[in-house]
């Protein structure tokens, strides 16, 4: 697929996250203006509630963004949501006929800051990356084995939608208990080993009935969107809570999100399939799709008072081995209801090589192996003033469906009274 030309001319470089083949959704705020739905179109916000006021979009008969966030769009359904882009094509396309009326509602990118793009509903996250999956048992159980569920289940737990915050938010380094194995007592104080982990978020559209199973192939099609996702991870915190029922405190702290969500339909080109079954799946986690996307994502990193960042690994979202579509199905298969802003974790996103690792615990192999960013300093975990940046992009011929940066800096814990 190649570059579809704008009028706006920024939308028509190829270095350009957000040319006209992308156009995802986010929030945006400028001074004086209460926060509202905006589309990016190069380096332009295209200003929701002014084109709907303006009469240029109508989707359906009550206003849909006279509201800060995308779920009122989403709620409307996949044919609304097809609508809504064909008309966006339309109106930014080189050409258009209304381009002097559009060209008035476009706010800078560079002036606006960007909120949460939707309400967070509910938060699910997922263990869906073999290689990191191997090297978690490694790291901790002295086996790269995976679990005896794992070929099977999508593995996941509940978070929460609390926690989920969007890019550019600080993150305070949590406080919790940990014990050291050799000591008899645990302690109680900041995190000592504060990570990352680079995944995607899937994000559910339309609703599934409470009760009511659904198929992967109609949970491929309630997907709204995806954003770029890092679960901070604490995982001494975690280390020491986690077992019989699963990530807890150590999870609950925060969850960043890329600021734009990008369309399932900007995505379709981009569609691979999951990796060969080493085990047939059951029946019900049968598909015709292609659930993943060829998504070049990479994580980097900048220490406390410094200037210079540091890419330390690139991956790759086809990695993984289970789609969004089979772990929304599976998440359903017993009955429990999903709704449009539910956000769904893919799991921590490694590839075969240390280059590809997506979480520090893996790239400095739980502390053994401390890693030396650009200038000089070292690090196993992350410090306080850190800051840490995923970026993504699924790269077209000639253009490229960007995310937009998810970036979260670590201040100090919060003093106790
Ligand atoms: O294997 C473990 O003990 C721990 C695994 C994780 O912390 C991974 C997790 O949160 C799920 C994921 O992001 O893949
Ligand atoms: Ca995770
Ligand atoms: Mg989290």
């Amino acid at each position: 697929m190649t570059l579809m030309k704008s009028w706006v001319e920024s939308a028509n470089s190829a270095n350009t996250p957000f040319p006209l083949n992308n156009l995802p959704y986010g929030v945006f705020a400028i001074d004086g203006v209460e926060p509202r739905c905006g589309v990016a179109i190069g380096d332009m916000i295209l200003d929701m509630y002014a084109a709907e006021e303006a009469g240029l979009i109508e989707i359906a008969d009550q206003p849909v963004f006279d509201v800060p966030y995308w779920n009122d769009l989403m709620e409307l359904g996949p044919e609304a949501w097809a609508t809504l882009r064909t008309r966006l094509q339309q109106l930014l396309a080189e050409g258009a006929s209304e381009q002097s009326a559009v060209e008035a509602l476009l706010v800078p990118l560079a002036d606006a800051s960007l909120e949460m793009p939707l309400v967070v509903s509910e938060y699910t996250d997922f263990y869906a990356g073999r290689q990191h999956a191997a090297n978690m048992g490694a790291i901790l159980r002295g086996s790269p084995d995976l679990p005896a569920n794992w070929l099977h289940i999508p593995i996941g737990y509940n978070g929460r939608a609390s926690s989920v915050v969007v890019s550019g938010t600080d993150i305070h380094r949590p406080l919790g208990q940990s014990k050291a194995p050799d000591a008899e007592m645990p302690s109680f104080g900041p995190s000592k080993r504060l990570d990352i982990e680079l995944e995607m978020g899937a994000i559910v559209g339309t609703s599934s009935e409470f009760g009511q199973p659904i198929t992967v192939d109609e949970a491929d099609k309630m997907i709204f969107g995806y954003v770029l996702l890092n679960d901070w991870s604490a995982r001494d915190i975690q280390g020491w809570e986690y077992q019989p029922l699963g990530p807890f405190q150590g999870k609950a702290f925060g969850t960043s999100i890329s600021p734009w969500i990008v369309t399932s339909a900007a995505l379709e080109p981009f569609r691979t399939a999951t990796p060969p079954r080493e085990k047939e799946l059951l029946p019900y986690l049968n598909s015709t799709i292609d659930g993943l996307y060829d998504i070049e994502l990479e994580v980097l990193m900048k220490p406390n008072g410094s200037d210079t960042t540091t890419s330390l690994s690139k991956t790759n979202y086809s990695r993984m081995y289970y789609s969004a579509a089979e772990q929304l199905c599976h998440h359903a298969i017993g009955g429990c209801g999903m709704n449009a802003g539910d956000l769904l974790g893919s799991g921590t996103i490694s590839g075969p090589t240390k280059t590809e690792y997506g979480s520090l615990m893996e790239v400095s192999w739980a502390g053994r192996e401390p890693f030396t960013l650009e200038g000089g300093e070292t690090r196993t975990f992350i410090e306080d003033g850190d800051t840490m940046t995923l970026r993504g992009a699924a790269k077209g011929d000639g253009f490229q469906i960007g995310f937009g940066d998810c970036v979260g800096t670590i201040l100090p814990s919060v003093k106790l009274p």
